[in-house]
């Protein structure tokens, strides 16, 4: 089950540094961990992704894979993510098999959304809800798309896109049931400690 803070990697080739940084992220909360690296150098990928793993593993975390499905695969990962490029849910259902985590991004579309959730797909994805360091060239999602998507899904919701400690927990409070991070996350001065604030959103909404 997708929830709380959800971690994704900046690509880098320090693959020591990779490592503590998402190390730091996983003690200070950090529910899911997605490696993300766009460099095309699949001997890096391949190690980086099996690294991230065992990490992943030690902490009982599951670590989804961005963009190919091949690699998720091949290291055996817990998931793969799937954009508008990345091939199909079902094709990859088939090639992961029913207990892997098969995660959707939808933009800002409650359709794709609802096709998604009908093909099989574990949590749907909008975004970008606000401007990203990241992707700045990211059209922008409304947060009512959050309440009407909470309304007609009934798989968990995950937001991303600029989230920051200052408006994390409008996302929350609204619907979503994760929150995807990187530059907020991995920038900060103390990883560890940002983790834990974002995480920590997530445990005053269930006192709430
Ligand atoms: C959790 C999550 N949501 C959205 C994205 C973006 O995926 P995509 O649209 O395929 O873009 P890239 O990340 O591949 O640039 C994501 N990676 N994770
Ligand atoms: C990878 C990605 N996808 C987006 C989308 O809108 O689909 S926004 C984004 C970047 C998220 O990074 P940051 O937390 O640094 O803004």
């Amino acid at each position: 089950m997708i929830g709380g803070l959800y971690a994704i990697t900046r690509e880098t080739d320090d693959s020591a540094r990779l490592l503590s940084e998402v190390e730091a992220a996983l003690r200070g909360g950090a529910a899911v961990v997605q490696y993300r690296d766009k460099s095309g150098d699949v001997a890096r990928q391949h190690e980086q992704a099996s690294e991230l793993l065992a990490l992943c593993r030690r902490h009982r975390v599951p670590l989804i894979i961005n963009d190919s499905l091949r690699l998720a695969d091949l290291v055996g990962a817990d998931g793969v993510h799937l954009g508008s490029d990345d091939g199909g849910v079902r094709e990859a259902r088939i090639v992961l098999g029913a207990d892997k985590i098969i995660g959707v991004s939808c933009y800002q579309s409650l359709d794709l959304a609802v096709a998604a959730q009908a093909a099989g797909a574990d949590y749907v994805a909008f975004g970008s809800f606000f401007a990203s360091a990241t992707k700045p060239s990211a059209p922008r999602a409304d947060i009512t798309l959050l309440q009407h998507a909470s309304r007609v899904l009934h798989l968990p919701i995950v937001a991303i896109g600029g989230i920051t400690p200052d408006n994390a927990e409008s996302l929350i409070e609204t619907g979503a049931d994760a929150i995807a991070v990187i530059n907020a996350l991995f920038e900060a001065a103390d990883i560890e400690a940002r983790a834990r604030c974002f995480a920590d959103f997530f445990i005053a909404e269930t006192e709430d």
